[in-house]
């Protein structure tokens, strides 16, 4: 494509290549009529993503245009496909009027739809957001990093390091990454990398370099915070947070086409504030997708029963988000004891979730509000709502102090639902434009025009009686089509009779069709009056947005407290549903789980009804550190360290707990090594993606954290296996000191306990019947007595003859390891490693003292090191 010239095309091109240039790399959909058309690369792109016609319409500046479409009215549906693969959509409308000027009617770009900037609820799915996220590449190895979801209000800033980032990326899950096109080649491919590892799995935009600027950013921030200072939020000195939040306001911005009047929130994450899930625990743990990538049945599917999307939003929130400091989870706790009332399934909860049911989506609602975007009906669902919530409001004692927060901001802002109730219908058209939108008697110019328009066929009738009085003509009629507008028709017949007044407007074949000055002003009004009405209920629609717009703030926090309330309701039910008991905190170390469950395969045994879920007891405190798990193979090791680590992320989000009882000391993270899927994208083998993640356990875990490892070292060979599991415990043990479940195949590693006081030994129970096995599922001290394989590769269904011949062949190995009766230490503390002798350069560097050399000195001795260098 030529775009050298533009007067080389014609003006609807030249105007479309203008508005291209401002979104060189996103699609462009250009509104033509009832459709939106792309043109020439963005044509081919979207037939090609969309499977729609490629055409042509026409030439410009001498070449074919190539041009795609949509139907206008289809628009959400394609966009919605496109943002699921990824792309940004910008939409240019007719803005101007047609025919107000010569040329093409003038067209602006008035939004850009990116995945991490959606606040369309067609496209938004309703339990999770979409977030943007930029991140700046700020000196010394530090990163800033800033987000938001645009149909919240709270931009979250964070700093860390560069070796941080992943885990970051991680928990925030952003649905689109921003940042500067001016970023080192090695941060880039740092960025690629943890892309390609899975950390994060978002397309990425990039930005102009100059939006990353730290004062610009801090501006932004205290302009919608309304502050001086950013040292209530403790966000003053986060330079590289402040660039990113710069650059991260800017373009959510550009997307919206205005500035985001509701965002009044900034919060500041420090990494030490919330409990650790690194990636790799979320996914074990199935929080909240299986490991298959499902939405059920995990943690969250089983939590979830909120009645709004609202919440189920927050409760993920929760959920994903615990903080060390029990403070949230505390007060959480005693509101949903407050809603779960005396028990017995009657408590406060089940009258609130009633009233919670159908109540519509307030957060977006506003937001879309502050971005005037919201469509009427949205508006109607919103009044309905603040009426409910005022009678919550007004009808619910709360003794607990969260709960009465939460009732106090439950209680809607005055005037508002006042004005939505006489300012909109109460089943509005879908769209401003086609009118029917205003309610009758909130504005007396609009009903006079609505009244001309519905008086038509009333003043018709009166004319034609009157006319035909005054003429004599008894068929004379007076009728309206498209084309020609109003007429009195009169047959041939009486043509004679029609007075002076008439001008003829059009003959045909058995009648004269006329007009009267009288019809011909009427014709004026009743015309100009539907157009004028339309006029006047967008522009009274934008009044009502103005009026709005003071009370987002309390809307916002009006949906908060319905999220909360919500979730907390949706726990008070599932504890009581479900059986489950309320945690207790405490200051010394603990894990203390009395009759603890598996909620999800608890759930699960009961569906299928496959028999009753064993509960067991977990004692661990400073005495006992470390649990090493042995027992036969599908005997419920899993499922015993995955309940541990549910029951700890539970308690710490401030629900209750699948168990009988329970004591938590403090705990700072959750770290899994389970499994072993192979990461084939990444090209590394299962023993490396073991090994990589029991690396990253082993530096980062301390006394505080929860460290579950399933059979570790199986990835490798037996020897090979064993020394490195025996090597990760024995670390775990002495220097970590992390509560640890340590799941093991290798039997040798029991001896652990005999040497390390804070090791104990456990096993899952299985008892013989002949040749087959029980498993009893319940957690038993002391270590197992045998391993059972063969009874479970009979369960299994591996034929008899290979169970047969699998018999003889452990017979005579057993026999055999009696005669060997080869021992290794395997837990003595290694000998020190050898003490190499120094080399040349290394001796020469000792003789060296940098302080003492002069510029000249410190070369030649650069020079001899050389020399000496191998
Ligand atoms: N406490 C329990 N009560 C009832 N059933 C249980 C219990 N624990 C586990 N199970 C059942 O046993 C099955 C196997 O459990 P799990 O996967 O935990 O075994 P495992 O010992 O880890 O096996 P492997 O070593 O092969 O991974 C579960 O899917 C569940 O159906």
């Amino acid at each position: 494509m030529n775009k050298a010239d533009l007067t080389e095309h014609t003006p609807m091109m030249a105007q479309y290549l203008a508005l291209k240039a401002q979104h060189p790399d996103t699609l462009l959909l250009y509104r033509m009529g009832d459709f939106y058309e792309l043109f020439y690369a963005d044509a081919e792109k979207a037939a090609r993503l969309l499977d729609i016609t490629l055409t042509q319409r026409g030439q410009s500046a001498g070449q074919p245009v190539t041009m795609a479409g949509v139907p206008f009215h289809a628009l959400e549906n394609y966009l919605g496909r496109l943002i699921r693969l990824g792309e940004s959509v910008a939409i240019a409308e007719q803005v101007g009027e047609v025919g107000a000027a010569k040329g093409p009617v003038e067209r602006k770009v008035v939004r850009v739809v990116t995945p991490g900037t959606l606040t369309d609820s067609e496209l938004l799915p309703d339990k999770s957001e979409s977030v943007l996220l930029a991140v700046h590449q700020g000196a010394r190895a530090r990163c800033g990093l800033a987000w938001l979801a645009v149909t919240q209000g709270v931009v979250q800033l964070a700093e860390c390091t560069q070796a941080e980032l992943g885990a970051w990326l991680a928990r925030i899950a952003p649905s689109e990454l921003i940042h500067s096109a001016g970023i080192t080649q090695r941060f880039e491919e740092q960025l690629a990398g943890l892309r390609q590892g899975g950390m994060f799995a978002c397309p990425m935009s990039l930005r102009p370099d100059w939006q990353f600027d730290a004062a610009l950013g801090r501006r932004k921030l205290l302009e919608h915070l309304g502050a001086a200072s950013l040292q209530a939020w403790n966000a003053e000195g986060l330079q590289d947070a402040h660039a990113a939040a710069a650059a991260l306001l800017q373009y959510a911005e550009h997307t919206q086409g205005r500035a985001l009047s509701h965002v009044h929130g900034v919060r500041v994450q420090q990494s030490d504030e919330l409990i650790h899930l690194p990636l790799a625990t979320r996914r074990n743990l199935e929080l909240v997708k299986t490991l298959r990538g499902e939405d059920a049945p995990t943690l969250f599917s089983l939590l979830d029963t909120c009645m709004t999307g609202m919440g189920s939003r927050l409760l993920k929130t929760w959920l994903l988000e615990p903080r060390r400091d029990r403070g949230d989870a505390r007060r959480r706790l005693a509101a949903t004891q407050a809603l779960r009332g005396t028990g017995g399934g009657q408590g406060p909860w089940q009258l609130l979730r009633g009233a919670l049911k159908g109540v519509s989506d307030v957060e977006r609602i506003t937001a879309r509000i502050a971005l005037r975007q919201v469509r009427p009906r949205e508006l109607v669902a919103l009044c309905s709502t603040l009426q409910k919530s005022e009678l919550l409001a007004q009808s619910s004692q709360a003794p607990e102090a969260f709960l009465a927060q939460i009732f106090n901001d439950l209680q809607p802002p005055a005037e508002c639902t006042a004005l939505l109730r006489a300012a909109i219908l109460e089943e509005p058209a879908a769209l401003v434009r086609d009118g029917g939108v205003i309610a009758p008697g909130f504005d007396a110019e609009l009903d006079e025009l609505r009244a001309i328009q519905n008086n038509c066929d009333g003043f018709l009738l009166d004319l034609e009686t009157r006319e035909k009085a005054r003429t004599g003509i008894p068929n004379l009629r007076v009728q309206f089509n498209k084309v020609h507008g109003f007429y009195i028709e009169v047959t041939s017949s009486h043509v004679d009779k029609v007075p002076g007044d008439y001008r003829r407007r059009q003959t045909l074949k058995n009648a004269e069709r006329f007009i009267t000055p009288e019809l011909k002003s009427f014709e004026d009004k009743a015309l100009s009056a539907q157009e004028r009405g339309l006029a006047r209920e967008k522009w009274l629609y934008e009044q009502v947005l103005d009026q709005l717009q003071p009370h987002v703030p309390r809307l916002t926090r009006l949906a908060q407290a319905l999220a909360a309330l919500d979730v907390l309701c949706c726990l008070a039910e599932r504890s009581l549903t479900l059986d489950w008991c309320a945690p207790q905190f405490v200051a010394e170390p603990c894990i203390d789980i009395e009759a603890g469950r598996h909620p999800v395969v608890q759930a699960r045994l009961a569906e299928t009804s496959s028999g009753a879920f064993i509960p067991n007891h977990t004692r661990l405190n400073a005495n006992t550190r470390m649990q090493i798990i042995t027992g036969p193979n599908m005997g419920g090791k899993s499922t015993y360290m995955r309940q541990v680590a549910l029951i700890v992320l539970l308690a710490s989000m401030g629900s209750h707990v699948p168990a009988t009882a329970c004591r938590l000391g403090p705990i700072d993270a959750i770290h899994t090594r389970i499994g072993a899927a192979d990461d084939l994208a990444n090209a590394q083998s299962t023993f490396m993606l073991e090994m990589t993640e029991a690396a990253q356990i082993l530096h980062a875990a301390t006394p505080h954290s929860l460290v579950l490892m399933d059979e570790i070292g199986r990835g490798t060979s037996t020897f090979d296996g064993l020394a490195l599991a025996s090597g990760i415990a024995t670390h775990l043990h002495d220097r970590t000191k992390a509560f640890t479940l340590f799941a093991t195949h290798y039997f040798e590693l029991t001896e652990l306990s005999a040497r390390h006081q804070h090791a104990v030994n456990v096993h899952v129970g299985a008892t013989e019947s002949g040749h087959d096995i029980v498993f009893l599922h319940e957690i038993q001290p002391g270590p197992a007595s045998r391993s059972y394989g063969i009874q479970v590769a009979k369960l299994a269904g591996v034929p008899a003859a290979v169970l047969h011949h699998a018999r003889h062949t452990l017979a005579a190995l057993e026999e055999r390891a009696g005669e060997d009766d080869l021992q290794v230490d395997l837990f003595a503390p290694p000998p020190a490693p050898e003490v190499q002798a120094a080399s040349p350069v290394e001796a020469a560097l000792a003789q060296i003292n940098p302080d003492a050399l002069s510029p000249r000195e410190a070369l030649d001795a650069l020079y001899q090191l050389k020399r000496l260098a191998p």
